[in-house]
């Protein structure tokens, strides 16, 4: 996967025939799919393997948050599917992300297969200040972004998964080599739902995201297609690229 500002468009759902066919439908002009818990959980790795036959690049975000030694298995149950990137809580600690990652790249090297980027989830998308008070987490969203993304650094992950509204900050205190993946985020018009850090394609892709998590503003979309091309052609425009198509 490549330059910044590019598509991950969140396969949201139980069934295989529908993510299949999104696949299909998204592929060429989206850098790649995700494949989350509500997707993994229903068909598991055999699910996994119908999509990755598509031959795209794949997300498997299971937002992994246990002790270091369970979260050490499940990379190592995971890793030999070779997903493109992984995630885990960042806020499960600095033990349990090193030991994803030294597990993953143990794993892949013990397969010979490519090690999976390790990144870690900070503040969720669907939460605000007032949330974290609730939970018992003082300050701001934007600290503890930073605090977290600052921890996952320190452990070895490739990056963090942030909302658009973090990514100048993050990009200014981590550095270019930093992958900042951002979901949350909502062409001008579309629904927020539940998320309630967001801001538009071309927002997000000029604030320096590396990638944008998107799913329901394409899949939902009567034709997922066009929905991923019209958002591909803001990111475009906002960051001054040729359009995705001619990329690839
Ligand atoms: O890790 C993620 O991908 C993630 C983190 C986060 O903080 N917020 C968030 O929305 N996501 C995921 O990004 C996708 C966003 O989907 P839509 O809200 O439909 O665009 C979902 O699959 C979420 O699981």
């Amino acid at each position: 996967m490549g330059s910044k500002g590019q598509i991950l468009a969140a396969l949201d759902t139980v069934s295989i025939d529908q993510a299949v066919d999104w696949a299909h439908r998204l592929d060429r002009t989206v850098a790649g799919v995700k494949l989350g818990l509500e997707f993994f959980l229903a068909n598991g790795p055999l699910g996994y393997r119908r999509i990755a036959a598509v031959g795209m690049p794949i997300f498997l975000d299971l937002k992994l948050h246990d002790i270091p030694n369970t979260v050490a298995g499940a990379l190592r149950a995971i890793t030999p599917l070779s997903p493109s990137i992984v995630t885990v809580h960042a806020a499960g600690g600095q033990a349990m992300m090193q030991a994803a990652r030294e597990t993953a790249e143990a794993e892949a090297a013990k397969r010979g297969v490519k090690r999976p980027k390790i990144i870690g989830v900070t503040v969720l998308t669907s939460l605000d200040d007032k949330d974290l008070v609730a939970v018992g987490q003082s300050g701001s969203t934007s600290d503890q972004v930073k605090r977290l993304a600052t921890l996952a650094k320190a452990a070895g992950l490739d990056g963090v998964v942030c909302s658009p509204h973090e990514i100048e900050a993050l990009r200014k205190e981590l550095g270019e080599d930093f992958l900042l993946v951002v979901p949350g985020v909502r062409p001008e018009g579309s629904a927020s739902g539940d998320q309630k850090r967001v801001r538009t394609p071309g927002d997000a892709a000029k604030a320096g995201a590396d990638y944008l998590v998107i799913g329901r503003p394409i899949t939902a979309a009567a034709d997922p297609r066009d929905a991923a091309c019209r958002i591909a052609t803001e990111i475009d425009a906002a960051i001054g690229h040729a359009p995705a198509q001619a990329r690839r």
